[in-house]
């Protein structure tokens, strides 16, 4: 025994030593590393006790001034702590908002053809509507030369005027209503009329996070704010040339001295660590899809349905595969998270339906590349359907955006050259008495707008069959009748594999020793069924 207990001391001191010595040879190797490799290397061992430090996560966001409050009463539904979006440092209890857009008179910034400012002015209006408690006490449009770059947008006489009526309407808060105010111009512009001074996407993001459900929505908005809080420091630590285009930090952590640096080190580390977790929660949600079958062999097709928010996605998903869970509101931004719901085609052919996040107009694309995760079903999907709201005056600007905003996404050109174009709503033109003639006119070709009113079903039928044409030419898939006896293997191979649609099952044929069964394969599918029987097999194409 003692010798053995000796022999395990002695062991052990080895080990001891060894380990200290393995521990200085790591260290010295560590200390060789450059300075973005250590860090990648602190994050990874330390990025847990980092990110869910949610304090220091505050203080951050407190000292980079951007306004992330939500009204009073809104509560987080779910997740860790270290999942919350910022709420800030005091809650509100809710807003008289003034809206302002400026109108840019001149040279290429001023408001695109496809549009008005009175329309875009009206949009910013519908956006603070969406909040709870955000009231908008008055909105104006206001001038500017060339642009909207100036340190206060607007000169002396014009920024006057806009105080007199701020004064007047008892004002607590303002939203200009541009995609990114510059750091400067929030600081110079709260100074000026001493409330909180919004702009879209600060507003985008108060909407995402007072509407978020899932965990998966929640984690994509906190890594959406990142970026808009890191924009604001890089200012703050006096680089007064901030763009709105410089959402990278990279450049801002190695000019920094260390202490400045570990905001950044923090805000990364939180970055990282949500994207962890959101790769967690969309691999849990791809198991459960696949676990229900949906994506199984025999369903592949993804149909994404996509447009400007507030077209009519939710209400086309529902109407098409009979979803009961989810329900179209008249709300900007109703769905924050895509849900997938399977039909059945008329020729037999089993898809999936995407819900998915609504577009808006001029909001950097680093919101939306946030949802990525939610944005894979768009990406990845077999068929898009561009829905739009055809009784919106400002139609045309939203098609435009969804176009642009999918091209900046990078989904693939083929995807978007095959994209099915819907215009929804024909209910409400022109008081339901719909001239086809005068509509396609103005929004374009019959063959190449398919028009329906989700309220009154008018079109639907006609769309699904477009789908079923789409589904079928992609996956090459064909209606064949086969004639096989009731104890033929190949039964049990085809329900099995979910060839045989409940809604047309075998049927006896003349004679009665035979049963006919329609399937719908594509050759490859055809091919490997024949494999797998014993006798050879005969199969008649049916043309449905
Ligand atoms: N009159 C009329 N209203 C419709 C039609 N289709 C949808 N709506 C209404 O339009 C509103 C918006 O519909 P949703 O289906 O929530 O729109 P969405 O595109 O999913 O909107 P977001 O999820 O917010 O992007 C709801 O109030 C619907 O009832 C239609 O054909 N006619
Ligand atoms: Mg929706």
């Amino acid at each position: 025994m003692e010798i053995n207990n000796v022999t395990w001391m002695a062991c052990s001191d080895i080990w001891e030593i060894g380990h200290c010595l393995m521990l200085i040879k790591r260290l010295i190797a560590f200390s060789s590393k450059p300075f973005r490799q250590q860090s990648t290397l602190f994050r990874k061992k330390f990025s847990t006790e980092f990110t869910d430090n949610d304090a220091q996560y505050e203080r951050i966001v407190h000292e980079s001034g951007v306004c992330l409050r939500l009204p009073t009463g809104s509560a987080f539904r779910g997740g860790s702590t270290a999942d919350r979006v910022s709420v800030g440092a005091s809650q509100l209890e809710g807003q008289n908002v003034f809206v302002i857009h400026p109108k840019v008179r001149w040279g290429a910034n001023s408001a695109p053809s496809n549009t008005t400012p009175e329309l875009m002015l009206e949009e910013a209006v519908a956006l603070i509507r969406t909040l709870p408690g955000f009231n908008v006490a008055t909105s104006v449009l206001v001038g500017t030369d060339y642009n909207t770059k100036k340190k206060l947008i607007w000169g002396g006489g014009r920024l006057e005027a806009l105080m007199q009526h701020k004064l007047k309407h008892s004002v607590t808060a303002i939203m200009v209503n541009v995609d990114m105010l510059t750091p400067i111009q929030q600081t110079e512009l709260t100074a000026y009329f001493g409330v909180p001074v919004y702009d879209r996407y600060n507003i985008v993001l108060l909407i995402f996070k007072l509407y978020a459900k899932t965990r998966e929505a929640h984690l994509q908005i906190a890594l959406a704010e990142i970026p808009y809080i890191r924009h604001r420091l890089k200012f703050l630590d006096h680089d007064s040339d901030a763009t709105p285009d410089a959402l990278h930090v990279d450049q801002a952590v190695t000019s920094l001295s260390h202490g400045k640096a570990d905001k950044y080190e923090i805000l990364r580390l939180r970055e990282h660590s949500l994207r962890k977790k959101l790769k967690a929660v969309m691999e849990a949600k791809q198991d459960e899809l696949e676990s229900r079958g949906e994506k199984g062999a025999h369903a592949t097709t993804v149909v994404a349905v996509i447009g400007y928010t507030n077209a009519g996605k939710t209400t086309l998903v529902k109407k098409l595969t009979g979803a009961k869970h989810i329900f179209g509101e008249d709300r900007l931004f109703a769905t924050l998270d895509t849900t997938v719901h399977s039909a059945l085609l008329p020729s037999g052919c089993r898809v999936v339906f995407a819900d998915t996040i609504g577009f808006i107009s001029s909001l950097p694309v680093t919101l939306f590349a946030s949802f990525q995760a939610t944005l894979k079903h768009v990406v990845n999907a077999d068929l898009l359907i561009h829905i739009q709201d055809l009784s919106h005056p400002n139609v045309n600007a939203q098609r435009d955006n969804v176009i642009e905003t999918l091209h900046e996404l990078g989904v693939r050109k083929d995807l978007i050259e095959n994209m099915l174009t819907v215009g929804n709503k024909i209910d409400k033109l022109d008081g339901g008495e719909v001239c086809l003639d005068d509509v396609i006119e103005k929004h374009g070709d019959k063959d190449q707008l398919q028009l329906i009113s989700c309220e009154n079903g008018f079109g639907l039928d006609g769309l699904i069959e477009q789908i079923d044409q789409k589904v079928q030419s992609m996956t090459g898939a064909r209606l064949r009748r086969l004639k096989l006896r009731p104890d033929s293997p190949a039964l049990a191979y085809l329900y099995r594999h979910g060839f045989i649609s409940p809604h047309s099952p075998p049927t006896p044929s003349d004679c009665e020793k035979f049963l006919i069964v329609d399937v719908l394969m594509n050759d490859d599918q055809f091919a490997k069924f024949r494999t797998h029987m014993p006798r050879k097999l005969k199969a008649k194409r049916v043309d449905s």
